[in-house]
């Protein structure tokens, strides 16, 4: 079980990852952005969860640079978008992204959604870029179990990880044990609903009983299912919550209580249908 915010999953590739990083998605103000990245990090998140269409690469990239901590101590993810994909595309924008982090190499790079039929001319593109050293390791973003059928069929290098939409409304049960199966760490996006479960009654009962919060709650019921978590917060109090996971296990029966909550329901967009 993890053990501290420190704990790494070990890759199929061996490269190691931290279980918990601070996602970035909407952290446009560039004030706020560097304040709560340098909060996390003086905290001990060493992850950070990023991507191109987020347009805060040069803020990330700064940021980490005037951290207290090493690049080579920190795990930095980023994604190319769709309107990038395709073989050529990637590895321009990737050049774009590390450009704008101002770095010489990238810890993990995924594919953000699976364009069809794009998706495995990018993957190819990932496949270079990891060959060439200038990515730790390569991955992929909304993929159901038919696109990484789809993936493996086509390709040679397995994807490290699948980062999904996950929360106690979408457990994602049948993907994340395809993933288990296949080595393919599962990361959950959106890992606390973004917020919208805080008066939810069950998870209300457990955390009184941890005096934890219900926000603690489902981050440590992912965490106990195995899955890399990325909550976002730019609140330095909430930072340090969601990172405050390691002083109490939930029973079985907790676990399973939290996985019943399960409607199907996503937040984002439906990965065998988006328009962008
Ligand atoms: N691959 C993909 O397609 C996607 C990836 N992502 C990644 O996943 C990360 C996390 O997902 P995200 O969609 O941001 O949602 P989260 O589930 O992390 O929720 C973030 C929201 O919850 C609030 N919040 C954070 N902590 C707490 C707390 N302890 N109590 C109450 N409210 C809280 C935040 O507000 P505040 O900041 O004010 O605290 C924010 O509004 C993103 O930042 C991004 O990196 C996200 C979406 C899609
Ligand atoms: O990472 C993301 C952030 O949220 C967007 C939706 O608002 C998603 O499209 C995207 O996948």
């Amino acid at each position: 079980m993890v053990k501290n915010l420190q704990d790494t999953i070990t890759l199929h590739n061996g490269i190691k990852m931290p279980y918990v990083g601070l996602g970035v998605y909407k952290m446009e103000d560039r004030q706020e952005a560097v304040h709560a990245i340098h909060h996390a990090i003086d905290y001990g998140y060493r992850s950070i969860d990023t991507a191109h269409i987020y347009q805060n690469e040069r803020v990330v990239g700064e940021a980490i640079k005037d951290s207290r901590v090493a690049r080579a101590d920190l795990f930095l993810t980023t994604k190319v978008w769709n309107y990038d994909q395709g073989y050529d595309s990637t590895l321009k924008a990737f050049e774009a992204s590390l450009k704008g982090l101002n770095m010489d190499y990238i810890d993990l790079y995924l594919i953000h959604w699976p364009v069809k039929p794009k998706y495995l001319d990018t993957w190819r593109a990932l496949e270079r870029l990891y060959d060439e050293k200038l990515v730790r390791a390569i991955g992929v973003s909304n993929f159901q179990i038919h696109h990484l059928e789809d993936l493996a069929a086509h390709s040679n290098e397995k994807p490290v990880i699948n980062q999904i939409e996950c929360h106690p409304r979408l457990t994602q049960e049948k993907l994340r044990e395809y993933c288990n199966e296949h080595s393919i760490a599962v990361e959950a996006w959106s890992p606390i609903a973004k917020g919208r479960l805080l008066e939810e009654p069950t998870l209300n009962h457990i955390a009184s009983k941890h005096g934890k919060t219900s926000v603690q709650i489902i981050l440590r019921w992912h965490l106990q299912n195995g899955t890399v978590i990325i909550p976002k917060s730019v609140r330095e109090e909430r930072i340090k919550e969601n990172a405050d996971l390691f002083d109490f296990e939930l029973s079985l029966s907790e676990m399973n209580d939290i996985s019943a909550l399960n409607l199907n329901e996503r937040i984002g967009a439906d990965p065998d249908n988006f328009d962008f």
